[in-house]
């Protein structure tokens, strides 16, 4: 495509200096650059984008994108944010692949990933070829791809969409994270349904306070299309037993559908029972009831369910449809998974790094552990550091035994972290130990635990590495704990 057509689609005041190559390809990291690229030079929370354009030139970019005058040798177009002209170019550029996509976007502190995998499942159930983004990975169709973040820049986004769309994709469900939102990563995505999963403490580090988390999650209801198209209805899936979920219901024109246990809602889960296998129970909706057997386990993962299922309904699925595909549900790479080496104790690897996941992964544990809970739980480096205490405290208050260790310090001193924790609770509280090494920590509670014990390891779940210092070392709490219990033996 030209540079001056692929320009025509970008609205507002900019300039152009220069030539009107060919644009083979978008590009934001120079080291990515090949001949014939648009560059668009970011300014980053580490460098600045524009400290590189020469680098991109070098490598061949056709032209470059930026928000001041640059010396280089190449077309340049001025712009006044070109975080937001990316995101509007690259829309342009794939040819608007989410207009032809069914879109459910997935936004919450919790829950995200378990509930995008429940909406894809419920999908390819119906028989759709389905596109999924998140946490752990990038899935288009049978084929997977690593990806960097959650919810990747707008770029990787759109040109992720266009596969999707070359690859016979009709149905696509992605996580949204706060970052991303307050970052416009999604600026351009056109989705068909909004959900929301819930809202409690993180990513205070980034946010500041509690009012900015909750209004950057909100964006992604208030950019939900503002217009009334039956060809095409747009809506917003609202945990009604969150009371978050009121504010969202202002800010969006979209149709609600709410869904909870607590309060009445559209979608709802009675007669919940947990059985030694897993949990059952009625699935309500305006379109009728069906009973649900699932393996999965803990009320966190009903509302997964309900949230999951509500967002299918509004996507046009039958009742009969989702029903079936929840009582098939696979549980999600490293949540709540059991490590299972013959041992007379259970061991779990789960993902809770919230004091609120942490809490509600603990509690589950307890409704079956016939004897004592260890919970091996370290906390992130250059992250919320106010949710360290918290999680220390839920951690004792909810364990027999807690096992302080480390999760990713990152640049942080291992040390430093801990201390954090440890600021959380009292010796009074509870029995704790604090053991840096995790690889050490999670040997000593598979070494102390005894027939019936439960030991829960949290905060990495499907993670296979540790980021320590600058560092990405190979790490995998299974398979640590899976040598641990041979060890014992
Ligand atoms: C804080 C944050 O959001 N950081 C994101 C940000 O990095 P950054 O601002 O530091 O980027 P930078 O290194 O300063 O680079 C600026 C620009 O220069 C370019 N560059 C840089 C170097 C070079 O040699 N050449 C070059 O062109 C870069 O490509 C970029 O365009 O932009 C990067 C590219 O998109 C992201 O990968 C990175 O996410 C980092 C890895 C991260 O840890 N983010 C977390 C906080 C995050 O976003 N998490 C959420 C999930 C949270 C949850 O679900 O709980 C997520 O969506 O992943
Ligand atoms: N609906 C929920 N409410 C509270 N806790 C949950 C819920 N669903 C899952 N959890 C807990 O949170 C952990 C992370 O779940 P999941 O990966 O689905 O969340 P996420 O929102 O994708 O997290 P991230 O922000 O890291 O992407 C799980 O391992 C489980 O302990
Ligand atoms: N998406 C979360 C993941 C945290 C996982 C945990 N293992 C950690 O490193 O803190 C974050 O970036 O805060
Ligand atoms: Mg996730």
């Amino acid at each position: 495509m030209k540079l001056q057509t692929l320009l025509s689609r970008l609205p507002g005041f900019w300039v152009h200096r220069g030539g009107n190559p060919d644009i083979v390809a978008l590009e934001m990291d120079s080291r990515h650059v090949t001949p014939g690229s648009l560059f668009f030079c970011l300014k980053g929370f580490t460098v600045d984008g524009h400290d590189f354009a020469e680098q991109a030139v070098a490598r061949g970019a056709a032209a470059v994108v930026a928000e001041r005058p640059l010396a280089v040798d190449a077309p340049l177009v001025l712009v006044p944010d070109s975080r937001r002209a990316m995101a509007i170019l690259a829309d342009a550029f794939y040819g608007h692949p989410t207009h032809r996509l069914h879109l459910i976007g997935v936004t919450g502190t919790n829950g995200k990933t378990t509930t995008t995998h429940i909406i894809d499942q419920i999908a390819r159930k119906a028989g759709k070829k389905t596109g999924l983004i998140g946490t752990v990975g990038i899935k288009i169709g049978a084929r997977s791809y690593p990806a960097a973040n959650t919810t990747p820049e707008s770029l990787v986004l759109q040109r992720t969409f266009k596969q999707m769309i070359d690859e016979g994709v009709e149905f696509a469900a992605m996580e949204v994270s706060s970052h991303a939102l307050h970052q416009g990563r999604v600026h351009g995505c056109d989705y068909d349904v909004a959900v929301f999963t819930n809202l409690t403490q993180d990513h205070l580090d980034y946010h500041g306070t509690m009012d900015e988390y909750r209004n950057a999650k909100g964006l992604l209801f208030a950019q939900l299309g503002n217009r009334y198209d039956e060809r095409r209805p747009k809506f917003a899936v609202l945990n009604h037993d969150d009371p978050v979920s009121q504010y969202y219901k202002h800010m969006t024109a979209a149709p609600i559908i709410t869904y909870g246990i607590r309060t009445k809602s559209d979608v709802m889960a009675e007669e919940i029972a947990m059985t030694p296998s897993g949990m059952a129970f009625r699935l309500c909706t305006p379109h009728g009831s069906a009973v649900v057997e699932t393996k999965l386990v803990g009320l966190f993962n009903v509302y997964n369910m309900l949230a999951a299922a509500a967002a299918c309904l509004a996507s046009g699925f039958s009742l009969e449809t989702i029903a079936a595909a929840l009582r098939d549900v696979e549980p999600v790479s490293g949540r709540f998974e059991t490590v299972d080496e013959g041992q007379n104790f259970t061991i779990i690897v789960d993902y809770a790094h919230t004091p609120d996941s942490l809490e509600n992964a603990l509690k589950t544990v307890r409704q079956f552990a016939k004897r004592n809970v260890y919970v091996v739980i370290g906390c992130g480096g250059d992250r919320d550091r106010t949710k360290r205490p918290l999680m220390a405290q839920v951690a004792v208050r909810h364990a027999d035994v807690a096992v302080f260790t480390s999760d990713n310090p990152r640049s942080e001193d291992p040390q430093q972290i801990l201390r954090d924790m440890e600021a959380g609770v009292s010796d009074q509280d509870g029995r704790y130990v604090t053991i840096p090494d995790r690889e050490e920590a999670i040997r000593y509670a598979i070494r102390q635990a005894q027939e019936g014990d439960v030991v829960l390891i949290a905060g990495k779940g499907h993670e296979t590495y540790q980021i320590i210092g600058g560092n990405v070392i190979e790490f995998d709490d299974r398979a640590v704990a899976r040598a641990a219990v041979r060890e014992r033996t």
